[in-house]
């Protein structure tokens, strides 16, 4: 469970000031966040991922009391706890399909790496379509397979949560559906906490809860 309350933050050269008073999501539960351009939807993401620390405000996820944690700690509860997946893939182009998804074992001391998670490794590439491309490297991947690396690489260390920031804001309706499809099935079968920030209307109705940031909007 994802719990927020009272929360307040600012960036330092902004006067954007985030705000929110509470917010609850269940374990396993799938959720979107909606609102307008420039809303905090990113820096929400950013709070409960660890990677920004709220001025004000607890922040708790499977009742850790993440806001209390410094810098460091927050880094590594996320490295364990969390999986995260932006707009951007952010996949490594001199890595082959295989070593992006394994990546974070290679830079993370506190995971690692053994048969266990490569058979894993396989076994999700498999599941998301690219069993036989595990060999090639991002240039010679589409858009869509770009993005299914980058899950499969938020997904390698099974995450509690799982965090994306506008996932299939670059891909066309097919690839779109075939993401929303991939990450909710995964998530449902093993009961991995789901929030997605979105524009895009269409997914909306996939998601059980769905969260307007708006601060206009109640
Ligand atoms: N690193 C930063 N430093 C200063 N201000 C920032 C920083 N990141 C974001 N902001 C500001 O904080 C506000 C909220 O930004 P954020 O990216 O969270 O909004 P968003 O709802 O995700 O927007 P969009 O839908 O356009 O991606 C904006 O006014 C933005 O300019």
């Amino acid at each position: 469970m994802i719990s927020c309350n009272n929360i307040t933050f600012k960036y330092p050269q902004s006067d954007f000031v985030f705000q929110l008073k509470n917010m609850d999501i269940k374990k396993g539960q799938q959720t979107a966040i909606i609102g307008p351009s420039g809303c905090g939807k990113t820096t929400f993401i950013n709070l409960i991922s660890g990677i920004l620390k709220p001025d004000s405000g607890v922040i708790s996820v499977d009742d850790i009391t993440l806001s209390d944690f410094n810098k460091t700690e927050r880094q590594d509860f996320r490295i364990v706890s969390m999986g995260l997946i932006f707009q951007e893939f952010e996949l490594l182009d001199y890595l082959s399909v295989f070593e992006n998804i394994l990546l974070p074992y290679r830079i993370n001391s506190l995971l690692s790496l053994d048969k266990k998670v490569k058979e894993r490794a396989k076994i999700l590439a498999e599941r998301v379509g690219l069993g036989d491309k595990i060999t090639r490297y991002p240039k010679q991947l589409s858009q869509g397979e770009r993005q299914r690396v980058a899950i499969c690489r938020a997904l390698i260390a099974e995450p509690k949560v799982l965090l994306c920031d506008e996932p299939t804001a670059n891909l066309d309706p097919v690839n779109r559906d075939n993401i929303i499809d991939i990450l909710t099935s995964y998530c449902q079968d093993k009961q991995t906490t789901l929030v997605v920030v979105t524009h895009d209307h269409e997914i909306l109705p996939r998601f059980k809860s769905v969260i307007n940031l708006n601060p206009h909007s109640s």
